[in-house]
Parts: structure tokens; C-alpha cells; sequence
């Protein structure tokens, strides 16, 4: 069935008919910014400050903060083709009978895959996640999944919720043959010029390099992408996000590349964990490297995790007793969590969990498995505030 899908993938990686490839041309010298001499560092305005899709803030104001969602993108790269048997059921319109189904084989269903398709849906779940107090979300959504920061610009101005856009690239399959060809110094002029002049052709900028994909074993077009990362965060001094390949070990991989290349893993967030590293040990090990540990597919329970069958996905019972033991061994500061919504089943639109399940269900559980209050509003506020922070 994995080789099925790795088929697949490569199948799509010729149509992409959804994933609309764009960047915009790297363009030389930074407005606002002084490199100092001898220095690889831009010290731009934007120090102190973090960047969202309308422009500078000051940290203070972001408030409780999901690290990893998307609220525009199509995830059609990683179609995953359902049971021959399944075949009517993937094919019909999203309704009450197949939310189930959905729940089960989200990536079988090339609609729920459209989350671009969404935009009013999601707006009235901004507007809910504001009413339950949430204050700003990271849109993660790179090169390769249609990102759309015209739409994360009108989102944030219609709801009040800020909203920090991602820099860079996603993983291999994505990759146009373009990218592929690129030098790690092209690469990093194309993100360097995300954050500092604005992104697919607008004038919106990223204030969040990443979610940056990976594939385990991590290719080389990915190799290329990781260094370009930790050169241009090294310029400027901002906050990087990876999404890793699925294997315990392809965390620390990541993490030994940028470092490598001069990144700032204390400055990284590393995403996905929990459907990556599950033994406790390893999970330490891990944590021990020093880069914010995030669990973001809160509100994700399914049987079978079509991308990797060995993975059992955590409930999120699971995944708040995972938070309960890192917390206990010290690692309070360095926490974040999300759901990364990227499919329409999990919309409450759909039947799904939406924007503020965390806010509204898991805070509370998390208070009464020995999370304190203080420890929660580190893990929604203090660190991501801090993480998105440029030096
Ligand atoms: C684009 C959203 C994304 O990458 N989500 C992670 C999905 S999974 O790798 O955990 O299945």
C-alpha cells in the first residue's frame, strides 16, 4: 500500500493541477536592513518585532497562539488512492453518511483534500476562535500546497485574528523542476526575499520560514531547501518551522543539517512529533537538541495512518499525557501545539473539531492531567510569542 502511494505521488508530481507552483524572483538588497560588516546578519526593523500577513507587531499582542494550521492550501500532492471498495464512498459529495468515512481515510477524497475551496467556513471559524480566545495562528502553507497570501491577508483583516504567513518550500514531491535546479544560494535569496519584500508575487510578507518538508530518507532537493533555511535565518534572524519525514529518527536529521548550516535550532520548531517519535526515550533524546517540540494533529484520530501503517496516531488523550511527561521533565518552555487543520472533515463546518478545539476541550483536560494553568499559558502564549520574536 506505501508503494502504492509512493506511485501515486510520483504520478502527481506531473499533474499538480491544484498545487499551482509560484515564487516570487529573489530580488537584491533589503529595504530596512543594514548587513553588518563581516557579518552574514541583516538587522532589519523587524527585530523585536513578528511579522504577520498586515505588517509588524509587537509580540505582546498575539495572544494564544496555534503554531502550525493552514487556512488556505490543497494537500492534492499526497492523495492517497482509497479501497478499491471505497471507491463510491471517496467520490461523493462531503455529507452527514461519509463524515465517518472521512474521519478514516481523509486523504482518499480528492474534495476533502481543496481546503482552498473554504475561505467562508473558515473565516467564521476565526471569528469563533476569537469569541473562544484565540488571538493568532501560524499558516504554514508553503511553495508546492497553493499557498494563497492574498486570502491570509484578507482573513486577518476581516476577523481580527492575526495571522503569520510561512516562507519556503514543501516536501520532494512538490518540488517543480525549477526548485530542484536551484543553488542553496538561489534558494535562500527566494526565501530571504519572502520575509523582507513579500511573497508570489504580492507585497505580503512571511514572518515564519516554513513549514518546511522533509521526506524520510530526506532528498536532495530537501537538503538544498534545509540549508537555504538556515542561511536565511541566519540573515535574519527569525523563526523556522520543519515538518520532518516519518521516522524517529528524521527529526534529529533535520536538526544536524541546519545546524550544520548556522541555524538557530533554539529558534526551530520542530512539527509533527506526534506522529513521529513515540518511544520516551527517543522523544528526550530528541528534546535534549534544543528546538521548540510541537504536537499539532490535536483533533486527528483515525485507525489507520495511510502514510506509514506501523504508526499507531495517538488519541488526543495520548497526546495530552505526551505534553504531561515533557512537561514533568522540564521542557515546559520549549512546548507548542496546533491542530494543523489541512483537509475539510475537520472543519466544524464538516462535523470536524476546527480551529478552537484546543481552546475549548483540550486546555481543560490539560488542566486536570498535572498541567498547570501557568504551564498552559506558556505552551499557548510565552512560546510562541518568544519563538516568533526575530533577534
Ligand atoms: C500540509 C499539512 C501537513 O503536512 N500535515 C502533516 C500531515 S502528516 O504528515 O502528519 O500526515
Amino acid at each position: 500500500m506505501i508503494g502504492h502511494h509512493m506511485q501515486a505521488n510520483q504520478a502527481q508530481r506531473h499533474r499538480r493541477v491544484q498545487c499551482a507552483f509560484q515564487t516570487t524572483p529573489a530580488r537584491q538588497g533589503h529595504f530596512l536592513s543594514v548587513i553588518f560588516p563581516g557579518s552574514q546578519k541583516t538587522m532589519s526593523s523587524l527585530s523585536g518585532k513578528v511579522q504577520t500577513v498586515l505588517g509588524a507587531v509587537d509580540p505582546g499582542q498575539l495572544g494564544r497562539t496555534m503554531t502550525h494550521e493552514h487556512l488556505t492550501m490543497s494537500f492534492e500532492c499526497c492523495y492517497f488512492p482509497p479501497a478499491p471498495g471505497d471507491k463510491a464512498v471517496a467520490e461523493a459529495p462531503i455529507e452527514m453518511r461519509n463524515l465517518f468515512w472521512l474521519k478514516q481515510n481523509p486523504y482518499g477524497s480528492h474534495e476533502n483534500l481543496l481546503l482552498c475551496q473554504e475561505t467562508d467556513a473558515v473565516k467564521e471559524e476565526l471569528l469563533f476562535y476569537r469569541r473562544s480566545g484565540g488571538g493568532t495562528i501560524v499558516e504554514n502553507t508553503t511553495a508546492g500546497i497553493s499557498r494563497d497570501v492574498t486570502t491570509l491577508k484578507r482573513l486577518a483583516k476581516e476577523t481580527g485574528v492575526h495571522i503569520v504567513a510561512g516562507a519556503g518550500f514543501y516536501v520532494d514531491v512538490t518540488h517543480s523542476d525549477e526548485t530542484r535546479k536551484m543553488t542553496v544560494e538561489k534558494l535562500t535569496d527566494i526565501i530571504v526575499s519572502e520575509v523582507l519584500h513579500g511573497t508570489d508575487g504580492t507585497s505580503v510578507k512571511c514572518g515564519v520560514i516554513g513549514e518546511i518538508g522533509t521526506s524520510w530518507p530526506i532528498t536532495d532537493s530537501e537538503k538544498k531547501v534545509l540549508k537555504a533555511t538556515a542561511h536565511a535565518q541566519a540573515q535574519l534572524g527569525c523563526p523556522v518551522i520543519i515538518h520532518p519525514g516519518r521516522n524517529p529518527v528524521a527529526p534529529a536529521a533535520v536538526v544536524q543539517i541546519l545546524q550544520e548550516a548556522g541555524g538557530d535550532i533554539s529558534k526551530t520548531v520542530m512539527s509533527h512529533l506526534d506522529r513521529t517519535i513515540f518511544d520516551e526515550g527517543e522523544l528526550l533524546e530528541f528534546a535534549k537538541m534544543g528546538s521548540y517540540l510541537e504536537y499539532d494533529l490535536f483533533g486527528m484520530e483515525l485507525l489507520n495512518y495511510p502514510y506509514k501503517l506501523e504508526v499507531d496516531m495517538p488519541s488526543d488523550s495520548q497526546r495530552v499525557k505526551t505534553l504531561a511527561f515533557l512537561v514533568a521533565e522540564g521542557y515546559e518552555d520549549r512546548i507548542v501545539i496546533a491542530h494543523d487543520i489541512h483537509t475539510k472533515n475537520r472543519l466544524t463546518k464538516y462535523g470536524g473539531h476546527g480551529y478552537s478545539h484546543i481552546l475549548n476541550n483540550i486546555v481543560p483536560k490539560m488542566l486536570t492531567r498535572g498541567i498547570n494553568q501557568n504551564q498552559v499559558d506558556k505552551i499557548l502564549i510565552e512560546n510562541p510569542k518568544h519563538w516568533l520574536t526575530f533577534k
